[in-house]
């Protein structure tokens, strides 16, 4: 679960940090995965994780949702809401008996609470982020019965729900058509103008390369961060996409 840090010094001003860690460790039972991480995301921006498969990028995500602990080192956030999570699609058991609509409504747990009834406030939030992601007419179908495009759209919509000012996810074009992926481009680039602070593992590194800041990982360390004309270098990715 989420837990609340010391917070880093706050601004609103270009060049803030939204969250810093330092000297981080993280990982599994018996199994280390992040090594001494030391970053910070800059606040209203669009950040993307890069690196290659099982570099720790949601891993990464998971210690700053809060749902992964650290071993060591430390993450501190500036004031604002708690992060909102969008995993990675294949991490969501499709089998779940819920409806598009119910999984988005998931979204305002943390707001309102598990047993209360949605509020209409809760009813509008849900109803606008749906629009927002071109799904209001899947509402009432089974999460199963959705195409892996449609249902990763409905996690992004559950994210959104959560009205965080920090946007975390994972993977969230991977799989999808063109012209879902330019939505949902296009919606990430228009949160961070309405001052969300986005983050994003991605293997797509023309997202990367549009993002504001990048971090690169590869075996669990940081061997790159900020602008992504700096850090994503054919040396550099030639390096750590090189076969050992
Ligand atoms: N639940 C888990 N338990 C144990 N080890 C895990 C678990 N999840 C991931 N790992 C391991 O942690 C390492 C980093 O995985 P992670 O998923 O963070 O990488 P990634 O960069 O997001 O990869 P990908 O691009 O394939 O999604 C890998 O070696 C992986 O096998």
């Amino acid at each position: 679960m989420f837990k609340n840090h010391p917070p880093v010094p706050s601004g609103e001003g270009p060049g803030s940090e939204r969250l810093r860690f330092s000297d981080l460790d993280a990982g599994y039972p018996g199994r280390p995965v992040l090594r001494q991480l030391s970053a910070s995301i800059p606040a209203l921006a669009m950040t993307a994780l890069v690196g290659p498969n099982g570099s720790g990028k949601s891993t990464l995500l998971g210690v700053i949702a809060g749902v992964i602990d650290t071993t060591s080192g430390q993450l501190r956030y500036a004031e604002g809401r708690p992060p909102a999570f969008v995993p990675q699609r294949g991490a969501v058991g499709d089998t779940l008996p819920l409806t598009a609509r119910q999984t988005v409504e998931m979204g305002r747990w943390q707001e309102r609470g598990l047993w209360r009834r949605p509020t209409r406030q809760d009813r509008s939030v849900v109803g606008s982020a749906m629009e927002r992601l071109g799904i209001a007419d899947l509402a009432t179908r089974q999460l199963g019965e959705l195409s892996g495009g449609q249902r990763q759209r409905v996690l992004i919509a559950q994210g959104l729900a959560q009205q965080s000012d920090l946007l975390l996810l994972d993977e969230p074009t991977t799989g999808l058509d063109p012209e879902a992926r330019e939505r949902i481009t296009a919606l990430l680039t228009e949160l961070v103008a309405d001052g969300t602070t986005v983050v994003q593992a991605t293997h797509d590194l023309e997202a990367a390369r549009s993002a504001d800041a990048c971090l690169l990982l590869s075996d669990g360390r940081l061997v790159g961060q900020g602008p992504p004309e700096q850090v994503l270098t054919p040396t550099a990715l030639s390096r750590i996409w090189q076969p050992a």
